[in-house]
């Protein structure tokens, strides 16, 4: 038997990269013959073996054939007479179908190496289209390497686009959409994955609520970029800019979903938008089986995120009810995700990436002031039920407003 090191590994020396998880190919073995070796199987659906001592990953050489459309349905062949070429061939793109072997000497039959200097993006054969997360995955290297250049080839936009107008994308399964999403989001640059997808179609069929945001305009007096779908992904490449968590920066995605459906006598203004935006946040959440964390901080930025731009000018008590609309007392980090949210949000746009915002140092400060008030104090003073409730509200009030005034007063002098 032959084993050859394949995929990102590989890639990524190349590329000059941080070495990351090595996967391992096994061509001219049977599972007997690994499991002989000491190897454990992993998966019931993939023939992968876990190296006994270094628990990298080997997996048989295999092929494989569309059964059905979406997940489930394929039907792989390993067996030791699958070929490397064989392998390679059914693989993604041509700079992830490289192999190396022992001697550190490259196979590259799909010119992956070529590519990597050319910085394309590229599949490696018409096998591609048999797997509709290819594209997804494609769109997520994009958001990985447009930074050191790397473009889509045209074949494969168009082969993208033919997949997409053949309702491949529909029959996706949500959690295979939102683990690409939930990954692409987490690159550097995760902007190039809703273009790629946009590209191709695809953002249509899976994101329609943000598809629809392109073309339509805002104030230019606020958003010098005009297009509410550029000045999303201004936003969105901030939040990768501000090393901001997943969380972060899908709610960054999402926060103004409310634009795509302001009635066109409106345009550009959107008053109303954040209200507008909820329900559509939560179509996306329940469509992609967004986990909790992100779907709850994507309704609450759609919701709140005016109300921290003009922090500033809002009365103490409507601070508080942002903050209890958060539920900041129970869940302090929110306030933290959320400004930081916002911050995108107003840096993100044409020109003003640099300034300055000033809320969120505020907003941190009036929740640890309001967080101070202790309820036990007006229990001891003998207060009972809902009037405990209003008396911590109203001391909360009163310390935001100390921290309202200090702020105000700081920012005068
Ligand atoms: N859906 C797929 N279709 C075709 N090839 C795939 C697919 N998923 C993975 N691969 C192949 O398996 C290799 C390993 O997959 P993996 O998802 O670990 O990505 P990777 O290239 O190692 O990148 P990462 O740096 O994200 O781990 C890929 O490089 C690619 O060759």
């Amino acid at each position: 038997m032959n084993v050859y090191l394949v995929g990102g590994a590989v890639r990524d020396r190349l590329l000059g990269l941080p070495a990351r998880e090595r996967d391992w190919v096994v061509v001219g073995a049977t599972p007997q013959t690994l499991e002989a070796q000491g190897f454990q199987p992993v998966g019931k659906d993939f023939p992968v073996f876990l190296h006994p001592e270094t628990k990298e990953e080997y997996a048989l050489a295999r092929t494989e054939r569309k059964t059905a459309p979406g997940y489930q349905g394929f039907q792989f062949h390993a067996s030791p007479e699958v070929t490397l070429d064989e392998d390679l061939r059914r693989r993604d793109l041509t700079i992830n179908a490289i192999a190396r072997k022992p001697d550190g000497s490259l196979i590259d039959p799909f010119n992956g190496v070529a590519d990597l200097h050319a910085r394309i993006l590229r599949h490696v054969s018409p096998a591609f289209a048999e797997d509709p997360v290819r594209i997804l995955r494609l769109a997520r290297f994009a958001a990985r390497f447009s930074p050191l250049g790397f473009q889509v080839a045209e074949e494969t936009l168009a082969l993208a686009r033919q997949m997409v107008a053949a309702g491949e994308v529909d029959a996706l399964v949500p959690e295979r959409v939102w683990q690409e999403l939930s990954r692409a989001l987490m690159e550097p640059r995760p902007s190039a994955f809703i273009r790629t997808l946009r590209d191709c179609g695809a953002l249509a069929r899976l994101l329609p609520e943000i598809d629809c945001l392109f073309g339509v305009p805002q104030p230019e007096a606020h958003h010098p970029e005009i297009d509410t779908g550029l000045h999303t992904l201004l936003a969105l490449d901030m939040s990768a800019h501000l090393r901001a968590e997943l969380s972060v920066r899908f709610a960054v995605l999402v926060h103004d979903l409310g634009k795509g459906v302001t009635p066109t006598a409106e345009l550009p203004s959107h008053r109303g938008h954040e209200g507008r935006g909820v329900p559509l946040v939560d179509a996306v959440c329940e469509r992609l089986r967004v986990p909790r964390a992100p779907s709850d901080l994507g309704r609450l930025v759609a919701k709140f995120h005016l109300h921290c731009h003009r922090a500033f000018e809002l009365k103490p008590s409507t601070v508080l009810k942002v903050l209890e609309g958060l539920d900041a007392f129970r869940r302090p980090e929110r306030v933290a995700q959320f400004t930081l949210a916002c911050e995108c949000d107003a840096r993100g746009r044409t020109g003003l990436e640099s300034q300055p915002y000033p809320q969120r140092a505020f907003f941190e400060a009036a929740y640890a002031a309001a967080a101070t008030v202790d309820a036990r104090r007006f229990v001891e003073q003998g207060l009972r039920g809902a009037q405990i409730g209003e008396a911590v509200r109203q001391a909360r009030v009163k310390e935001i407003a100390t921290i309202k005034e200090t702020r105000t007063t700081s920012a005068i002098n």
